[in-house]
């Protein structure tokens, strides 16, 4: 993700707007008329079984897909169909599930790679204060590849967050991670959209955290979205249960 770029905005519209997107590819309708409504430092998860669209709604919000039909709106602006790079340059970032941080470099070289990346000068500390906050205190020069594998996710959430962005789009953050480990991602995240007021999509699979975190929950099944709200409403949905369990259930 690079540096802001000046961006004349809307502020009487929500941050993320997600107007009647479909997308297909070939026969399969990955996305079916979702429409959805994020707003400034809000956190929304996303869950659905295997192939219910969820990667493909993230592909179009950052630009790796152009939607068929339906538009995204980022800050009252359409983005649809703006390059990867140039959604980038919006501060939107994302985070894959697998790490991507340079196991060679220290803790701390990682955060500067990440202000170098955004050409940002990180003010004196200021690397260090994200290392905290993302619970490396004291590990800074330690190669990052020698971090536990939650120790790792956190460094990269701390890289996406310090390089300021507005909205950031994490697949599965908790990923191989221990509960205590998945319980401390909550409230890493937490505080991190609370303090920098980013807003936040995630789409998780393990319900221990999207529980946890406490916030609105969007179910898609087969491209559609069939619930939304709160976890202990989406939880006795019936249609939720259908689309995990099958019609058994
Ligand atoms: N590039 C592609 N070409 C063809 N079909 C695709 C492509 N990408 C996704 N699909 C199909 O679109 C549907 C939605 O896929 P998507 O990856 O968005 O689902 P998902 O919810 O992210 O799944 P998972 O939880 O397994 O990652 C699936 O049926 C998938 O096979």
């Amino acid at each position: 993700m690079r540096a802001a770029i000046h961006f004349e905005e809307d502020a009487s519209e929500p941050l993320l707007v997600l107007d009647a997107i479909s997308h297909r590819f070939g026969k399969v309708l990955a996305l079916d008329n979702v429409s959805l409504k994020l707003q400034t430092g809000e956190i929304l998860c996303i869950i659905g079984p295997n192939g219910s669209g969820k990667t493909t709604l993230f592909n179009i919000i950052t630009g790796q897909l152009k939607p068929q039909k339906g538009c995204v709106r980022f800050a009252g602006k359409s983005i649809s169909g703006l390059s990867p790079d140039r959604i980038a340059h919006l501060r939107i970032g994302r985070k894959f599930q697998t790490p991507s941080i340079f196991k060679d470099l220290s803790a701390l070289d990682n955060l500067l790679v990440a202000h170098t990346a955004a050409k940002s000068i990180p003010k004196k500390d200021r690397p260090l204060q994200f290392l905290k906050a993302v619970r490396l205190h004291g590990m800074e020069d330690i190669p990052a590849g020698f971090l536990s594998h939650g120790q790792k996710q956190w460094l990269e959430l701390g890289m996406l967050i310090s390089q300021s962005p507005r909205l950031i789009l994490l697949d599965e953050p908790t990923a191989g991670m221990t509960q205590a480990e998945t319980l401390e991602t909550v409230a890493l995240i937490r505080a991190l959209c609370e303090q920098t007021r980013c807003a936040c999509l995630i789409v998780e699979h393990d319900m221990r955290f999207v529980k946890a975190i406490n916030c609105r929950v969007l179910v898609l099944s087969a491209g559609e979205i069939i619930a939304c709200g709160e976890y202990d409403d989406i939880r006795h949905s019936p249609s939720v249960k259908t689309a995990y369990l099958g019609t058994h259930a």
